[in-house]
Order: structure tokens, then sequence, then C-alpha cells
């Protein structure tokens, strides 16, 4: 009887997007310029790690196959056993680069229209906005107020934040209004409440996410955000792969931020946990948790958010090691009728200029008991994944993508 798992490395793309060059990205290659670094042995770093990548449990199912398949390029430095799982990669028809965007595809819904953006200029924000959100959440004025990196910003205009109270406001090349503010000094709930109200002034400019980014510390010198970042994302346009899993009693279980990106639509269960280990043992317990209709949904993000974003190509390497080398955990607690895919929402090329994601093909790898070990080609569209989880679970089709599934299931 079916079960579905749903595991998205956030940002871990393969290059070859074919539309690459409209977003500045022809070349980017998140999966190979960091296996390229690291059989040069640039991804090393003292007591983390050492010399060519090591992803023996992702290779064994078809992931330098997959990456091939996606670029034209094998990753340097890595083994190419024969494929016990499927492998393909998938490409992103959205329009944007982001993680609602990707995820919202890989859940069966593009996302054919722009989401807003704020211009790189200073100030970023528009000036009606900006009043309006000192107004009506009563602050003292704004900071920042452009596009920015998170971690530098705070170490920039942290204590100027903590001295005035003025919120932190920034930006990315992602659809977004975020917003740091120290737990402490600011107060965390007063943090989520500014959140909503922003949500409510930006919904007009189709802006696709609020973020609370709350940070602690003395100075600049040791401010660190905390884990308790929350994202007020705008629900899904219209009904993806998750609602018709929960109209047909199924339950989908969303491990990490995969509810916030949902706006908790069509989410059964949120499992949230810092850290991707953390989140793996979240993902192995409801796989463990989950019966026959259900959806395992879990989103590791440590990969974009601690590692891509911050251009860290040892820190990206090992962070994939680590989270290769738990595979064989949830492989384990695989019965008849389970299929498991290994996806990713968007690149974010470690060793790319700036600090944002990548448009990249992403990859598309899993297994099952009694699954055959193929190959998936290249998918048009993220869609696919979430066409085949549907069509495993036995739902009626959606209105994007098509299933793979009688590549993987000659008995489907
Ligand atoms: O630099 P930080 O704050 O991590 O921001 C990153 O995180 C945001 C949301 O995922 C992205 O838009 C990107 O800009
Ligand atoms: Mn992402
Ligand atoms: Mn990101």
């Amino acid at each position: 009887m079916p079960r579905a798992f749903l595991f998205v490395l956030d940002s871990f793309g393969v290059g070859g997007a074919s539309d690459a060059e409209q977003f500045g990205d022809a070349g980017a290659n998140t999966f190979g310029h960091i296996a390229a670094a690291a059989a040069r042995g640039q991804a090393d770093r003292d007591g983390l790690r050492q010399g060519p990548l090591r992803l023996p449990n992702m290779l064994k199912l078809g992931l330098a196959e997959a990456a091939f398949a996606a670029s034209g390029q094998m990753p340097a430095g890595v083994e190419r056993p024969i494929p016990e799982g499927f492998f393909g990669a998938a490409e992103e028809v959205s329009k944007g680069k982001d993680t609602p965007s990707g995820h919202w595809e890989i859940a069966g819904l593009p996302v054919p229209f722009d989401w807003g953006y704020f211009p790189e200029t200073v100030p970023t924000f528009p000036a009606e906005l900006t009043e309006a959100v000192i107004r009506e959440a009563k602050l003292p004025g704004i900071l920042g107020d452009c596009h920015a990196s998170g971690t530098e910003i705070i170490a920039k205009l942290g204590e100027e934040h903590v001295r005035t109270g003025k919120p932190i406001c920034y930006t990315s090349a992602d659809s977004v209004y975020q917003i740091a503010a120290h737990e402490e000094h600011f107060g965390l709930e007063r943090l989520y409440e500014l959140c909503q109200i922003v949500r409510r002034l930006v919904d007009p400019l189709n802006i696709g996410r609020v973020i609370a980014r709350p940070f602690v510390g003395a100075s600049a010198a040791d401010f660190e955000r905390t884990t308790n970042r929350r994202d007020y994302a705008v629900p899904p346009t219209e009904p993806t792969v998750l609602d018709r899993i929960t109209e047909a009693d199924g339950k989908v279980i969303g491990v990490g931020k995969i509810g916030d990106i949902f706006a908790h639509r069509a989410i059964s269960e949120v499992r949230k946990a810092a850290g991707n280990m953390a989140l793996f043992d979240k993902a192995l317990g409801a796989i463990e948790d989950s019966r026959d209709g259900d959806l395992v949904f879990a989103n590791f993000v440590d990969f974009d958010t601690l590692f891509g974003h911050r251009r860290d190509v040892a820190g990206y390497a090992a962070a994939l090691e680590a989270f290769d080398a738990r595979l064989p955990e949830a492989l384990a607690r695989l019965q008849p009728g389970d299929l498991l895919i290994l996806t990713a929402d968007h690149g974010c090329d470690p060793t790319w200029r700036g600090t944002d994601h990548t448009r990249e093909r992403v990859p598309v790898i899993g297994t099952g008991p009694g699954l055959a070990p193929a190959a998936l080609g290249i998918r048009p569209t993220f869609a696919d994944i979430g066409e085949t989880v549907a069509a495993h679970l036995g739902l009626a089709r959606g209105h994007h993508g098509t299933s793979f599934l009688d590549t993987i299931r000659p008995d489907a």
C-alpha cells in the first residue's frame, strides 16, 4: 500500500537550466562546482572535511548520472556506480528561482506570474510602503531599506538597531521583505506582529514572503540569527497535490519549513527542528508515523541558508556528506509500496557571484522496494514530481506535469 516521501535538499541544483542566461546564471552549477572545488582540494577545512566529495549513497541512486543529464558534465572526483535507483533532472518553468516557486511547482503548481520584487536601489522599498509600515507598527523608523545578505546586515546595523529600536528591513533577488530584529531588545512577539502588518501591506505588491529574522547577541562581533525565523507566505494560488492528498483523507506531514511555504494549506502536521541533522530525525519519525496514502514532505534548509547564500563551499560539501551518510536510515525504513524522491527547489551555487539563488535544473533521484532503476531524462517541469506522487498514491491527475510512475513501476 502506497506512501510517498519527498525530501527537498534546499538549493541543491545540478546546473544546465536552459533559461539560466535570463537570470544571469549561465554556467551556475551548485553540485558541479562544489564537486570540482572539492576535487581540487579547495573545499577542505580543518576539523570539518577534506578532499573529493563523498556521497556514496546518493551516487548509488544515480546522482552522478542525473547531474550529467542536467548539465552535460560529469561532476569531478565522484564515483559513477551503476545506478540502483531512478535518476534524472527537472527544469523549472516557474518564472522565479525562489523557494515558494520551486516547492509549489514540485507540488504540481508552476508559478506562471511574476512575483513583485524590490529594485536594487537605496532605498529599495517604496516611500509610501515604508511610511505605512512606520505608522501602522508605531516604529521610530526603519534601517537597511536595501538589498543585503542577512548575516552581513545584522553585523553592520545590529548595534544601531539595538540603540534606536528601528528594525532592519531588507530584501534580495527573491520576492521577499525581510525584517531582522533583536529577540530581547525589540522582542520576538513584536517582530512577528510587525511581520503580520507588513504581510498585509505588501499583499498588493505581490510579494511572496515576509520573513522574520530574529537574532541575539551583545555586539556586532557576536550577533547571531536564531531558529525562530518565521515566514509569512501567500497561499498557493491554485490547489496542489497536497490538497488532493488531504481531500482523499491522506495526511501531509510537513517537516521543516514546508508548512510555512504552503501558508499551512493542506498541511496536516508540522514538524520543525533546527539544523539538517535534527530535521533528518524528524523526517525519519514522520516516515515511521505515516500510513497508506500519506506524504512526508521534508525540506532541508541548511544547504541554502547556512552555506549556499553564505558562499561557503566547504560548509556546503560537509552538509551534503552529512546528509548522505544518513540516507541509509531512511532507506532502511522503506516498505513495499513506498516511494522516496530526493530533489531540490532551485540552485544556490556557493562559487557564484553575489549571494542569491541560481537558476538551475534540479536532481530527481529516488527508490522504493520493487521500483525499477531507470533513467528519467530531463523532466520539463518540477510538476512531474508532484504528478508522480499523485499517481503513486492513486489520486486523480492534476493540471500540470506528467507522472513518470510508469517508468519506475512497470506494473503501474
Ligand atoms: O541573506 P539571508 O537573510 O539569509 O536571505 C536569504 O534568505 C531569503 C529567504 O530564503 C532569501 O531571499 C535570501 O536572500
Ligand atoms: Mn529554497
Ligand atoms: Mn534561499
